[in-house]
């Protein structure tokens, strides 16, 4: 299925090279923000709100102070005086670096103790005493939207409510009128949870200010070094910190999945103490921090409505959102689109309207709406299409894979253009769908369950076909903070044949160091062995807007393509000289180009490049580099069908997933184990909200499991075996046909496990429950409707 074009010495796309990095990953030798000691570091650490909502009446830092080592204590008056204690949030909102008068939520940044240790700093962040005047807490969304709460942001002049933006795409008329027509309809109010990247590794920076050169080295934990260091310099511009005084280095990070492409306060005051004190200054989150402090993802309350007909045709879809941004909106999104890529939420089904709206609003909860291993909202649409897929099917007695292969965009109709206005590039979802039931044995589980049915026993079959959309994006509509979404690539070839790599985005485990040398091992026939990947760093590498959003191979991807095939016209030029013959007669095979019809007459790839430095024609450049910036026509649209099978326990309400069938799409495949990598990673992480993870709060904004104690992350005991396959349909826009994949798993999944466990409940006529679907739910649903007797 996977076709590969080069040998396995070159390794480009479709060979499962091992990856470059392991080397280092797997015998300890990661260098990551952690391992950086420098001369003289200082060592911060945070003294943290214990209230959800609270004025400041005192901060006493004396005790602290006398703590050994303790070299001072930072609070947002003395940031006050550098005009430094707000900052932007890549949605231009505000958020306080460190509050001068009042704390917002639970966990909020409060005063940063700097000491000449780590243990000393944590000694004096317990020493510092703050005097709070609790307030009521705004937690619930519903109510913060209630014209009587009062008003959280006192800070944003004018402001009178708490909202914080509405949003909508579609046709609101069309999509009433056939509402109110239809056959069918059917309902469900949802909760898409607050939930929490939690990556191996915290967040984390090294600030190192030098006075002598006003230059500043952030070395930190970020998906996004170039987008940061505007940040910075927008931030600290004013006292003399201006972009070319800045550089940013990512070293190998631990993990990011959205959570590390916002600016968190840590970083700002980390960078300012260092510019107060001269010294360089370490920051590193703990694990608790950063599960109570980071920005969430989620929290959407979706009430999704389907309109069909009886027989089975889907006529038209509703959802209406209430996003719960907490205290400031530091989401990660494309300017344009505050709910992000919510409004793909039609899905892989061909019908002819839609409208989705969505309205923002604040609470005194931790800020975000981070993209975990999501574009942008896409996991929320997924959820919202495939669960109301299923409850259509369910209503109206039809087999759900059967409604899907019925609903379902056709292959020939690509590119298809959505109710909600975006231009799917390709796909083949009957297919995907066809070989996931194959392979799960659909029609045999289907009488085995009526059969379980019989006896009593609840089994579920749940399925997902989804439509990713990833590789944000063209120009004409995204940008963050008015920067284009672009992505870069710069090739060096050195004179003996071998090249480094220079890209935009950055890598946090994804395996770029392996994929982008065979994107480039491909188009130039220099093996990837060979090809030096770098990336992270601000002043190496050309201007970029980071990895996530399965962006880097849409977009650096492709510019890596364009920039070798730059070359590769070099070296037609430099070939037809050396060979004497003209540019068209040559023939190119990867590696080399010879005589068309006089294979014997050839130059490999190495002499061209050598030639390039030492025998070139006259008037030609010399050298063999090339750049380029690589601006997506379209997005890559990469989808999945999933099919889950689960038993459960009707007695305990125990879960097992005993099956779980992921056909996945991401056109042409670069490294076939890395994706297959991708995808078991990707879905151990839908499993995670599906079934066991939620962020949950009380009344007075209290995080009730603020520790990995009480917040479950599963593991690999918790994972089923994930049996993986693929359909390729390549992207008909992208140079090498490829689309993304990292998120594709996350977003797809965690509605095939919902539909089954509801399918396996719907004899008791259970319609819906919202995850994680725990066995306590199960059980309390199952006893509400009477399974256990009166
Ligand atoms: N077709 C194809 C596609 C792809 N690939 C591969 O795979 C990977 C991925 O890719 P993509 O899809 O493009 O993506 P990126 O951009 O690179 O990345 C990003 C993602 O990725 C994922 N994955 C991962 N892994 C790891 N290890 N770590 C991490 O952290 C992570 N994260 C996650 C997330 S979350 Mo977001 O941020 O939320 O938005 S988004 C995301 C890389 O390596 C590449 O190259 C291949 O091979 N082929
Ligand atoms: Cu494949």
């Amino acid at each position: 299925m996977i076709q590969c074009k080069t040998s396995k010495a070159i390794s480009g796309m479709g060979h499962s090279m091992k990856r470059k990095e392991d080397i280092r990953f797997i015998q300890g030798r990661g260098h990551y923000v952690d391992d950086i000691k420098l001369d003289g570091m200082l060592y911060m650490d945070i003294t943290r709100s214990p209230y959800a909502y609270a004025k400041i009446k005192n901060i006493d830092i004396s005790e602290a102070m006398k703590v050994p080592g303790v070299v001072a204590v930072i609070t947002g008056k003395d940031l006050e005086k550098y005009n430094l204690h707000w900052m932007p949030t890549i949605m231009s909102d505000t958020q306080m670096v460190l509050p001068t008068d009042t704390v917002m939520y639970q966990a909020q940044e409060v005063a940063a103790v700097i000491a000449t240790s780590r243990y000393a700093a944590r000694d004096g962040r317990e020493a510092v005493k703050v005097e709070y005047e609790p307030m009521q807490a705004l937690v619930d969304p519903f109510k913060a939207m209630d014209p009587s709460s009062p008003v959280l942001r006192t800070d944003k002049p004018g402001k009178t409510d708490n909202h914080i933006w509405h949003w909508e795409a579609g046709d609101k008329a069309k999509t009433e009128k056939v509402f109110s027509e239809a056959a069918v309809v059917v309902k469900e109010q949802m909760h898409i949870p607050r939930i929490h990247v939690s990556s191996i590794e915290t967040c984390g920076c090294v600030a190192d200010y030098d006075k002598i050169n006003n230059h500043l080295t952030m070395y930190m934990t970020t998906q996004a070094p170039h987008v940061l260091r505007t940040v910075f310099a927008l931030v600290a511009g004013h006292v003399g910190l201006t972009e070319e005084k800045i550089r940013v280095v990512s070293p190998d990070i631990g993990g990011g999945f959205g959570g590390k492409v916002p600016v968190y306060p840590g970083y700002v005051i980390a960078i300012a103490v260092s510019f107060l004190v001269g010294k360089p200054v370490k920051w590193i989150e703990d694990r608790s921090e950063n599960l109570q402090a980071d920005s969430f993802a989620r929290d959407y309350h979706i009430t999704a409505e389907m309109a069909g007909t009886k027989e089975g045709k889907i006529l038209a879809t509703r959802f209406k959102v209430l996003a719960d941004h907490g205290y400031t909106d530091a989401a990660a999104n494309p300017s344009k689109y505050p709910a992000g890529l919510f409004s793909i939420a039609t899905g892989s089904y061909d019908y002819g309207t839609a409208f989705v709206e969505a309205d923002a609003v604040y609470t005194n909860k931790p800020p975000g709406g981070v993209a975990y291993r999501c574009s942008f909202r896409v996991t929320e649409a997924v959820h919202a299409i495939e669960r109301m897929t299923d409850r259509y099917a369910l209503e109206i007695g039809k087999d759900p894979a059967q409604l899907r292969m019925d609903n379902f965009i056709k292959k020939e109709d690509f590119p298809w253009h959505s109710p909600t206005g975006w231009i799917y590039d390709s796909g083949d979802y009957h297919a995907g769908l066809q070989k996931a039931m194959d392979v799960v044995g659909y029609a045999d589980l289907r009488k085995e369950q009526v059969e379980k049915r019989a006896k009593g026993e609840l089994m579920g079959i749940g399925i997902s076909t989804f439509t990713e959309i990833v590789g944000a994006g063209p120009s004409k509509d995204f940008d963050i903070l008015g920067i284009k979404m672009f992505d870069s690539a710069e090739i060096r070839v050195h004179p003996t044949g071998k090249a480094i790599a220079r890209f935009g985005t950055k890598s946090q485990g994804q395996g770029h160091e392996t994929t982008y040398a065979q994107i480039i091992a491909e188009e130039l026939g220099i093996p990837a062995e060979n090809i030096q990947v770098e990336e992270g760093d601000t002043d190496t590498a050309p201007y970029g807007l980071g990895t996530y959003a399965s962006r880097s191979t849409p977009t650096a991807g492709a510019a890596a393509a364009v920039a070798a095939r730059k070359l590769r016209d070099k070296a037609r030029k430099i070939a037809a000289y050396l060979l004497e013959v003209s540019e068209d007669d040559l023939e190119w095979e990867p590696g080399k180009f010879f005589v068309k019809g006089a294979p014997e007459k050839v130059k490999t790839i190495q002499e061209l490049v050598f030639a390039a430095y030492t025998n070139f024609p006259q008037g030609m450049e010399a050298g063999f580099e090339a750049t380029h910036y690589y601006d997506p026509p379209n997005l890559t649209f990469p989808s999945g069908a999933y099919i889950c099978v689960v038993d459960i326990d009707k007695e305990t309400g125990g879960i097992h997933v005993r099956r779980f069938v992921a056909i996945d799409d991401c056109g042409h495949i670069i490294n076939p184990m890395i994706v297959q990598g991708q995808v078991h990673g990707g879905l151990t992480q839908g499993i995670a909200p599906a079934m066991y993870e939620e962020l949950i709060y009380d009344e007075a904004g209290n995080i009730l499991n603020g520790t990995l104690m009480d917040y479950l992350v599963p593991t690999a005991v918790e994972s089923p075996k994930w049996e993986t396959g693929h359909v390729v349909t390549p992207s008909p826009h992208h140079p090498i046909g490829a689309k993304g994949v990292g998120e594709s798993p996350t977003v797809g999944s965690p509605p095939a496990i919902a539909n089954a466990i509801i399918d396996a409940l719907s004899p008791f006529g259970i319609t819906h429950l919202d995850i994680p679907i725990t066995p306590f739910k199960v059980w309390k649903a199952l006893k509400e409707k009477g399974a256990y007797g009166k």
